[in-house]
């Protein structure tokens, strides 16, 4: 079965478990107690094929360190970077976020992450107290060639199940290609085979 794992990334008190939770269960819960990091796993069927997916949701403290991000970032195939429209210093740690993930995952040349970072400003039902404007992240986005989403945890359940969703396909299409990246094509196949004697039985 395949294995999709997506870090939900973003500073203190942005809505990440409340995403999450609103994701898992369709509810948004107002005050959601967490101390510790913890690891969601939900199972999906996409196109009719049972995927496993994991949710990483860190506790804020986890930031402090680099190499943790790093694990972080090392550990996901995909990440929904989170940060409050009505706060511009979570923007801009998610600016950070963003960066860090594309030096890290692009730099060892180890995947190509364009439709596998989403940059979502949460909190929209406070617009009324934004501090970031839509179309400042929609340039952070375009920057960083990340895809970019504003919606409210507290009042859109179908938007955050379909930013959820859209990760898990494209981070599938992903791990399909570099399956069959890996995986010998027909002729090399049987040119292995053949090398190390492995044959079929007549019968
Ligand atoms: N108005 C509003 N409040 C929200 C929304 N999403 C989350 N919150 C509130 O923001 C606060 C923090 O939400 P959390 O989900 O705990 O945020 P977090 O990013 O997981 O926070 P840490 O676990 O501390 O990193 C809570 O009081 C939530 O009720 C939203 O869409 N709108």
């Amino acid at each position: 079965m395949n294995e999709i794992k997506v870090a939900v990334l973003g500073s203190e008190g942005v809505g990440k478990s409340a995403l999450i939770v609103r994701f898992l269960t369709r509810r948004f819960i107002g005050e959601y107690a967490s101390s510790s990091e913890c690891i969601y796993r939900k199972r999906l069927s996409v196109d009719g094929k049972p995927i496993n997916l994991q949710l990483y949701d860190p506790c804020s403290q986890a930031y402090e360190g680099r190499s943790t991000v790093n694990e972080q970032i090392q550990w996901a195939h995909g990440f929904i970077v989170v940060y409050d429209i009505s706060d511009r210093s979570s923007f801009l740690t998610a600016k950070a976020i963003v960066h860090l993930i594309r030096e890290l995952g692009l730099g060892t040349g180890k995947r190509n992450v364009d439709s596998l970072i989403f940059l979502v400003g949460n909190k929209q039902d406070l617009c009324h107290m934004r501090e970031v404007r839509r179309e400042e992240a929609q340039c952070l986005a375009a920057e960083c060639r990340c895809q970019f989403y504003e919606l409210s945890a507290a009042e859109h359940h179908q938007e955050v199940a379909l930013i959820f969703f859209k990760m898990v396909q494209n981070a599938n299409v992903g791990s399909k290609a570099k399956e069959r990246r890996r995986r010998p094509s027909g002729s090399m196949a049987k040119l292995i085979n053949n090398v190390f004697g492995k044959r079929r039985k007549s019968v």
